[in-house]
């Protein structure tokens, strides 16, 4: 899949980093003089998230290609995202270059905010693969695209918008602003009055939004909140008790305030009262870190934009290269997610259970003992744990895990795990013990053969002495070392 991308500001910056984070090449056009340095900085940014984000092995990123001119860049593509100012008259201009140059088949898909596709089509030599392909800032995180412009056109642009972690979301109708827009235009057209009218400074509203509804939005959006809102009687309580308000009316909805240079000043001034300390790649790295924590929150939750993220993991899983042969064993590794980072800046300490612990399912996955077996009532327990933490983790690292079986019987067997970062060096090590049990019977019973001819054949390769500290528990503390 050949991606081109024109325009590399902020929203070309941000597909150009979803689709290189994604392992794609990117054939990047933006005569701006600083446009590198920008795209650059863009991706940084998103490397960093990502990082921070996933837990599964992130793909091997592409590369951005550089573009002397818009011809050169489309040349070979099969999929275009255009993000250049929205102003109608460039966009014309750059889809005939674009037309002029790229093959016949590929798809136009537009970042425009408010253009309809049948504006955007207007002397085009193929309108059919032209798309509104309307993104939310940061790109590189935000899920969803709003895909406008129907036909089979636009079903092949959301497979290629879904696979690369983006919810496509396909509008039946074509109206300006499409949907997303139109409802932060109303809720900016609003705010504006406010600052105007004097009601509140630009702090205080970005306080009632992220301090209150701002929270419910990120979870449920508007309706399925509402619903609760309305108490056990729902939805047609909410109505009936709330919907007569609209009409008193309470907004200003279809009337602007005049963005005269005292408004402009007094917001511009306010704004920077607000956040002028930062600047704004800071700005970036405060809402991604906070977005990746929401982000992680509703993965654990299994709701919302945690459901995407999980899908994107399951993905990124499917495509690592399978893991090496051999012994000791490496059948897992982790990425450290920023979330796993405690007070004293490193990995906190459960999440070294975790690690060893996923350790432990993979080795039963590779052993057969998997969900299949588990649907039959039987299963493993462990009942005794000794780990050794012996060096700091950081956010963003990959982590392996090698493993050892250390023996077995016929009910137990006893694993070794060690955590390595990628120059080798041993994190920690877990020996664990555990047990063969009927679920239902909450018992250890004797492994049938299956299971007992992978384990013989797994223990077959461990010739090594047992490392040192195999079997060994917590040194005790002796009187002379205590006083010393
Ligand atoms: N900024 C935002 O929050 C969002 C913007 N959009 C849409 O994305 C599009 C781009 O907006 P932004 O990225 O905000 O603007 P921007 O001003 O940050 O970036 C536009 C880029 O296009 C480049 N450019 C100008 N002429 C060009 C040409 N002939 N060929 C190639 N590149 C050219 C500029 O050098 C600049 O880097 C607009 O249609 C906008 O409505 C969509 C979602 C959100
Ligand atoms: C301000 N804007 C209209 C360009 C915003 C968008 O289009 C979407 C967003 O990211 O808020």
């Amino acid at each position: 899949m050949k991606i081109a991308a024109i325009g590399g500001g902020v929203i070309g910056g941000g597909w150009i980093a979803r689709f290189i984070l994604s392992g794609h090449d990117v054939a990047v056009h933006d005569p701006h003089p600083e446009a590198q340095r920008i795209v650059g900085e863009v991706l940084a940014n998103a490397t960093r998230a990502w990082e921070k984000l996933f837990q599964a092995p992130l793909p091997r990123p592409g590369r951005i290609l550089w573009a002397g001119s818009l011809a050169e860049a489309v040349r070979d593509a099969d999929y275009i995202q255009e993000s250049v100012p929205e102003r109608l008259e460039l966009k014309h201009r750059i889809i005939a270059e674009i037309e002029a140059a790229a093959p016949g088949t590929a798809l136009i898909g537009s970042s425009t905010s408010g253009f309809k596709p049948s504006e955007l089509r207007q002397g085009a030599r193929h309108p059919a693969r032209i798309l509104v392909a309307h993104p939310f800032n940061p790109v590189y995180l935000l899920p969803v695209v709003e895909v406008v412009g129907g036909g089979e056109a636009a079903g092949r642009a959301c497979e290629i918008l879904a696979a690369v972690g983006m919810k496509p979301v396909r509008i039946a109708r074509e109206i300006d602003a499409h949907i997303g827009d139109r409802l932060l235009e109303a809720v900016w057209r609003e705010a504006l009055w406010l600052v105007h009218d004097g009601i509140a400074t630009t702090e205080e509203i970005d306080d009632i939004i992220r301090f209150g509804f701002g929270l419910r939005w990120a979870q449920m959006g508007l309706f399925e909140t509402y619903r609760i809102a309305g108490g056990e009687a729902g939805m047609r309580h909410f109505l009936g008790q709330f919907g007569p308000a609209l009409k008193w009316p309470w907004t200003k909805l279809m009337e602007v305030p005049d963005l005269d240079e005292a408004l402009i000043d007094r917001i511009a001034g306010q704004s920077d009262a607000q956040s002028g300390r930062h600047s704004i790649r800071e700005l970036e790295r405060i809402r991604d870190d906070n977005l990746v924590g929401i982000f992680q929150a509703l993965k654990a939750n299994d709701w919302g934009v945690g459901q995407t993220v999980r899908a994107q993991e399951d993905g990124f899983y499917a495509r690592a290269p399978t893991p090496a042969t051999g012994y000791p064993l490496r059948i897992h590794q982790a990425r450290v997610t920023g979330g796993w980072v405690d007070y004293n800046g490193h990995m906190t300490e459960f999440r070294y259970l975790q690690v060893l612990g996923d350790a432990t399912d993979a080795f039963l996955i590779h052993i057969g003992l998997d969900a299949d077996y588990r649907a039959q009532g039987r299963s493993a327990y462990t009942v005794e744990t000794h780990i050794r933490h012996l060096a700091e983790v950081r956010a963003g690292e990959l982590l392996t895990v090698e493993t050892r079986l250390l023996g077995h019987d016929a009910k137990r067997f006893r694993l070794h795990h060690a955590i390595l970062r990628k120059d080798g060096t041993e994190v920690a090590t877990g020996e664990h013990m555990l047990l063969h049990v009927d679920t239902g019977e909450g018992r250890a019973i004797p492994m049938p053969s299956a299971l007992l001819e992978a384990l013989d054949r797994v223990a077959a390769q461990d010739g090594a002495p047992h490392p040192d500290h195999a079997g060994a528990g917590i040194r005790p503390i002796r009187q002379k070392e205590a006083t010393a």
